[in-house]
């Protein structure tokens, strides 16, 4: 049959993502249409960076095609396109590689079976559980069907802007199952920073498995590193043991970045006999996870790997967000708070507090939108001059002179073209960033001592304080969720999957879809411009 690439004219490619500023970008071929509002040139800088990265990682991790190639002279390219789509977001399946893999009914459902009760004489069914999702039930990614390129946040393939149907496909319970309870062995582990939520979703992992009717439950201590260090010793898990963890922050199994190979990973997994694997990290992890299961295919090991995405940096993929960011926000805004009093009482207070954010500014965004307290909001995504007519400091004076104080909310990955080059990385390869919030609280004092002006200057980092609290209650609720379905998910047969929350409903991904590029803030998102207008800053360029 005729690939869709040979039944092309003229080609298109086409980056994939949902970031409106991370769209279409031209080949130089005239069918292909980049419509979209313009950008500033240091947005399309950030684009093609971004797009390189995408086929970067594509590669790197082994995905399907990161780039879509469509004819738009085509009269069927709409339908081309959404096909195209559907495979690119297919999910792995356990029959790909056991075709012959018997499933039998689920023994998940809503008449409680004792805990202690063994399979004898069959698996329980209720019969009057109808809660299943059909596997061809799908979730809608894009549901804004943008009239006219010039529509704020508009994503459009054609001049037209048509709509196309991009469906991935609804997580849940599954009527069939693929493992029986009884023969598995779950792990979980936990990787990367810490985030809000972590116990919250260990907890329901645990709490499903249990009521699948899974005994052998293990939690892999301290990320990655649990699987090959000797000292490190698996951490049992039960309904008794996670009732009340996630009344704190933090991980009960503890988080490590960097660790051992993949292969290694693997091995250590068919040792222990662990045949379904619950991976709570971020972007490295998931990439990490999605390794594990290529390894395991490879091997023709019949194990469900299923990935939840934790990070507080929200720079996951097509997700509305990732647990714990609604409490990281939160905490944030409490911190803003407090330099914004100091600033207050002060003469000539300025209060200045650094957040985390390594390439996405979005907890910045979101805290300073949040406490309307914030004069000046700097993120990774904006460049921005701290001296001269237009910088930064120039503003800082102007509002000391004409309220008397300012406050100003800095992530920690912004202006770091302003700070000296280190190339120091973490264990897990994570480029280790210049201090901002230090050079942005030194070069004001100077500024200000210069320009012979008394300034009162508070600097607060709360960055270790917003990520170890314990979830809030929304996020709470978001983990509980996630934490069931990614169970669903393994018990269906699924693996090399994460779950998120797309457009308030549970979606399963594929791995390497979420993990293209890092999330981050469009600068010409409604978003961003509301943040400005509550802040009141100029543009510093
Ligand atoms: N590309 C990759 N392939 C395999 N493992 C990875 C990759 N990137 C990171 N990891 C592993 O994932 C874990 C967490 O990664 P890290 O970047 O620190 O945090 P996060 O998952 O929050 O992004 C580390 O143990 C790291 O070794
Ligand atoms: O000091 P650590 O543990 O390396 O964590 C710092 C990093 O953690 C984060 O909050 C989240 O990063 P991860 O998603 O990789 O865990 C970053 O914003 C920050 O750079
Ligand atoms: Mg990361």
């Amino acid at each position: 049959m005729e690939t869709l690439s040979q039944a092309i004219t003229s080609t298109l490619s086409i980056p994939h993502s949902n970031n409106s500023s991370a769209l279409v970008r031209s080949h130089g071929l005239s069918s292909l249409l980049l419509l979209r509002k313009p950008r500033s040139p240091a947005n399309l800088s950030l684009i093609s960076s971004r797009s390189s990265l995408t086929r970067a990682s594509a590669v790197e991790h082994g995905s399907k095609s990161s780039a879509s190639s469509i004819d738009l002279s085509d009269p069927d390219w709409k339908t081309k396109y959404e096909r195209e789509f559907e495979e690119r977001f297919s999910i792995p399946h356990i029959t790909d590689v056991f075709p012959d893999a018997q499933a039998i009914r689920s023994t998940f459902c809503l008449k409680m079976r004792s805990p202690t009760e063994d399979f004898v004489g069959g698996y329980p069914s209720d019969e009057e559980w109808h809660g299943y999702i059909n596997n061809n039930d799908r979730v809608l990614l894009k549901v804004i069907s943008y009239s006219s390129p010039t529509s704020a946040g508009a994503e459009c393939i054609d001049s037209d802007c048509s709509w196309v149907q991009q469906w991935i496909h609804r997580a849940g319970p599954r009527e069939k199952i693929y493992f029986r309870p009884e023969l598995v062995k779950a792990a979980i582990i936990t990787c990367g920073g810490l985030c809000p939520g972590l116990n919250d979703v260990i907890r329901h992992i645990v709490i499903t498995l249990e009521i699948y009717g899974v005994k052998n439950i293990v939690g892999i201590p301290f990320g990655y590193k649990g699987f090959s260090d000797k000292d490190l010793t698996e951490m049992p898990l039960s309904r008794k043991v996670v009732q009340n963890i996630h009344l704190s922050g933090g991980s009960l199994l503890g988080v490590s970045r960097g660790g051992p190979s993949v292969s290694e990973i693997v091995d250590s997994m068919e040792e222990r006999g662990i045949n379904m694997l619950f991976v709570l990290g971020g972007n490295g992890t998931h990439a990490g996870a999605n390794a594990i299961h290529n390894e395991c295919r490879k091997r023709k090991m019949k194990v469900a790997v299923v990935g939840v995405p934790k990070t507080i940096d929200n720079d996951i993929l097509h997700m509305d967000k990732t647990f714990g960011f609604d409490t990281a926000v939160e905490e944030a805004q409490r911190a803003i708070n407090s330099a914004y009093i100091e600033a207050h009482s002060a003469y000539h207070g300025i209060g200045i507090v650094k957040l985390m954010g390594r390439n996405s500014g979005f907890i910045a965004m979101q805290a300073s939108l949040a406490s309307g307290q914030v004069d000046i909001c700097l993120i990774p995504e904006v460049p921005f001059n701290l001296h001269g007519p237009n910088g930064v400091l120039k503003h800082l004076k102007y509002l000391i002179e004409t309220k008397g104080s300012a406050v100003i909310c800095v992530a920690e990955g912004a202006g770091q073209n302003l700070l000296e080059k280190t190339n120091a990385k973490d264990a897990s390869g994570n480029t280790i960033l210049g201090d901002f919030g230090v050079h942005i609280q030194q070069e004001t004092k100077k500024y200000f001592k210069e320009e012979s002006m008394a300034v009162d200057v508070k600097y607060i980092d709360p960055t270790y304080m917003i990520r170890a609290v314990r979830a809030n209650a929304s996020d709470g609720i978001l983990c509980t969720v996630l934490g069931q379905n990614a169970v669903h998910g393994a018990f269906a047969g699924y693996s090399g999957i994460t779950v998120g929350i797309i457009n308030t409903h549970y979606a399963y991904l594929p791995i390497p879809e979420v993990i293209a590029y890092p999330k981050s803030v469009d600068p010409n998102s409604r978003m961003w411009h509301r943040c400005l207008t509550s802040t009141g800053q100029p543009d510093f360029i």
